[in-house]
């Protein structure tokens, strides 16, 4: 791995962060809130900066704008987390794979389907190309309150190399699952590669001072559970393990999103401070799979937020009283979806903090 590119900031200790609180292990009376995919197009204040940017990836990597787009929604609703403003696909893009984003279409890379494809890339991540990814974090912790806490993140090494072996994204984690079948080998180089690319990223962005770091595992929910084992917990698990050895006290949210009952053996063997859960998760049973005074958070339905009303204030209520008076931090189970009225998110943390 290479030397990191930012130095560690010194940063006061957070004590006021009820976020970092809750990944200690507190449940609090009234539980820290932030939303997966917080910033973005269903703001228009983001909408407005995008259209001057240029690029999506150019926005990524310019530390001034990023700035701007992460600190968007903590202004306008308060969140008790910013999350850094990037993409799991900076990862590929950083270890030489193509990475271009279609307008209203998605990511496309150049697909990598063969043990001599992956030869082309890079044996390790470039970490200097990221280098305004790591000044974005440390201009976001040196701007944001102390008692608002700073995520940085990656994509889990499946997650990643779905969308390099198949070159987008959507529903297409077919030649993925087929690579790791016909070619078992070859897949696992792919993967170890991400697991020591994706450290060396997380281990810059808490050195240039995020507080936590969260893993989104976002399609190995469907794979068998022998199979989930081998490509999205043991990964996983090698990942954490690769991080704290740089970072013994790093703050670790993991979100193998729809993992269902696979949790428990995934929970078991992760060292993570807090378990990301889905929309489609039954709450409670996963508070019983999980290690006691580990966090939990999710899981309001996106879709929740986008009809407001009645139904958001149910589905945050459901919430609260499923995987409340233990540690909690309140998220969505997937992104904030485009058409989504800002007020309702508005609404959303309100009804979280009603009774403080
Ligand atoms: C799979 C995945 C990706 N990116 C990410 C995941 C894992 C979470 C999940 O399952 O959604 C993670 C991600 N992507 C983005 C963030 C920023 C922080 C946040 O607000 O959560 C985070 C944490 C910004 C983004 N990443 C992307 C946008 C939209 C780009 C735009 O403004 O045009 C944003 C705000 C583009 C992107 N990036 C990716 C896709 C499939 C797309 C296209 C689909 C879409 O547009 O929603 C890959």
């Amino acid at each position: 791995m290479s030397a990191p590119v930012v130095e560690r900031r010194e940063t006061p200790p957070r004590d006021g962060s009820l976020f970092l609180r809750t990944l200690s292990g507190e449940a609090l009376p009234t539980p820290p809130v932030w939303l997966m995919r917080q910033a973005g197009r269903y703001l228009p204040e983001y909408r407005e900066l995008r259209a001057r940017a240029g690029g999506f990836l150019d926005l990524c990597y310019t530390p001034a704008l990023a700035t701007e787009v992460t600190l968007q929604p903590i202004r306008r609703f308060g969140f008790d987390a910013a999350i850094l403003f990037s993409d799991i696909l900076v990862v590929p893009h950083a270890l030489g794979q193509h990475v271009g984003f279609v307008e209203g279409e998605g990511p496309r890379l150049e697909p990598v389907t063969s043990r001599a494809e992956f030869g082309r890339l890079r044996d390790e991540i470039d970490l200097a190309m990221l280098a305004p990814v790591y000044e974005t974090v440390s201009r976001v912790r040196s701007e944001l309150a102390p008692e608002k806490a700073l995520i940085g993140f990656c994509g889990a090494p499946y997650t990643v190399a779905t969308y390099m072996v198949a070159g987008r994204g959507g529903d297409e984690q077919a030649p993925a699952r087929l690579l790791a079948y016909r070619d078992p080998e070859a897949f696992s180089e792919l993967i170890d590669r991400l697991v020591e690319a994706s450290a060396a990223h997380l281990v810059a962005q808490l050195e240039a001072g995020a507080d936590a770091v969260q893993i989104f595992d976002s399609w190995s929910g469907d794979l068998p559970p022998d199979e989930f084992t081998r490509w999205s917990t043991e990964p996983i698990r090698a990942l954490c393990e690769r991080v704290r050895a740089r970072v013994p006290d790093a703050k670790i949210l993991a979100f193998p999103r729809g993992a269902g009952a696979k949790l428990a053996g995934f929970a078991r063997a992760v060292p993570a401070n807090a378990f990301g859960l889905a929309t489609s998760e039954d709450l409670r049973a996963a508070r019983a799979a999980v290690p006691a005074g580990v966090a939990l958070q999710g899981a309001i339905d996106p879709l929740a937020l986008m009809a407001g009303g009645a139904a958001l204030d149910r589905a945050v209520d459901r919430v609260l009283e499923e995987l409340g008076g233990a540690p909690l931090v309140v998220n969505l189970g997937h992104g904030v979806r485009q058409h989504t009225p800002p007020e309702h998110v508005g609404q959303l943390v309100a009804r979280v903090r009603r009774n403080r």
